[in-house]
């Protein structure tokens, strides 16, 4: 059974937020909070360093009993959907007051009235030795993307970014960006291409966030996030049955 470290971590709390974000939400201009490293490639620092070692303990806690767990998505191995722990109340509001006024301000064309978040995924993926240390060129899917480095102390494993997905200038390469430790993130469109360089040392464990916007198509289709992971439950099922009854009762979980 999964005891959670920290029950109030899954609800919105300005304490979860860096000071300037919770002054820029108040004043309601967001676009102070983001640095344009390159055209579309936002950095960004929205939750405190205490939120994310808070965050990551949930997740080793999680991780430490063992239960079974759906790999994050299609590409990386490791890691925890955060909402099959709880944290769907949190992540709908982080989107709804901080992602999609912010959404609105740098891609202005894109998202004219803001991202109207329809549903989100939100997962922590895992990089270290003997566990996923690369990710290849993708893009998501998502409509927008936050990418937050929760820990814990390692080298290498930057982001490289390409053109946008079905551009001509698709696969060419724009720009590399280095997490500078806990609570340093990016923001980006979904569909920008990027991959994982590989990392050189330590342990690396950041929390995503794909947010779909009302007129995805990927919604229309009805094509659940956690589809193309069929192949991997398959899997699973040679080894350890459980997986089985995932989807229906998710994660056994004691709240307090
Ligand atoms: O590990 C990262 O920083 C990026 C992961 C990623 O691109 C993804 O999960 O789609
Ligand atoms: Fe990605």
């Amino acid at each position: 059974m999964y005891k959670p470290l920290y029950p109030t971590l899954r609800h919105w709390n300005k304490d979860w937020l860096q000071p300037e974000v919770s002054a820029a939400i108040e004043s309601g201009k967001l676009s102070s909070i983001a640095c344009a490293k390159s055209p579309g490639v936002f950095i960004i620092k929205l939750f405190t360093e205490d939120f994310c070692a808070k965050l990551l303990q949930e997740v080793e806690a999680f991780q430490a009993t063992g239960l079974p767990r759906v790999r994050p998505n299609a590409q990386n191995w490791h890691g925890v959907i955060l909402n099959e722990l709880g944290f769907q109340p949190l992540f709908a509001a982080v989107i709804d007051r901080l992602i999609s006024p912010l959404a609105q301000e740098t891609f202005p064309e894109r998202f004219k009235s803001g991202l109207c978040a329809a549903d989100h995924h939100a997962f922590v993926v895992e990089y270290a030795a003997g566990k996923d240390q690369s990710l290849d060129l993708h893009f998501d899917d998502s409509d927008i993307t936050v990418n937050i480095c929760l820990g814990k102390s390692f080298q290498g494993g930057g982001l490289s970014f390409f053109g946008q997905a079905g551009k001509a200038d698709e696969d060419i390469h724009e720009v590399d960006v280095e997490f500078a430790g806990a609570a340093h993130g990016l923001m980006h469109l979904g569909s920008h291409k990027h991959l994982v360089k590989k990392l050189e040392g330590g342990s690396r464990v950041n929390l995503l966030l794909w947010c779909l916007d009302k007129d995805n198509p990927l919604l229309a289709a009805e094509i659940p996030f956690y589809d193309d992971l069929t192949e991997h439950l398959a899997d699973r099922s040679n080894i350890n049955d459980s997986w089985k009854s995932w989807d229906e009762v998710g994660v056994p979980c004691t709240f307090t």
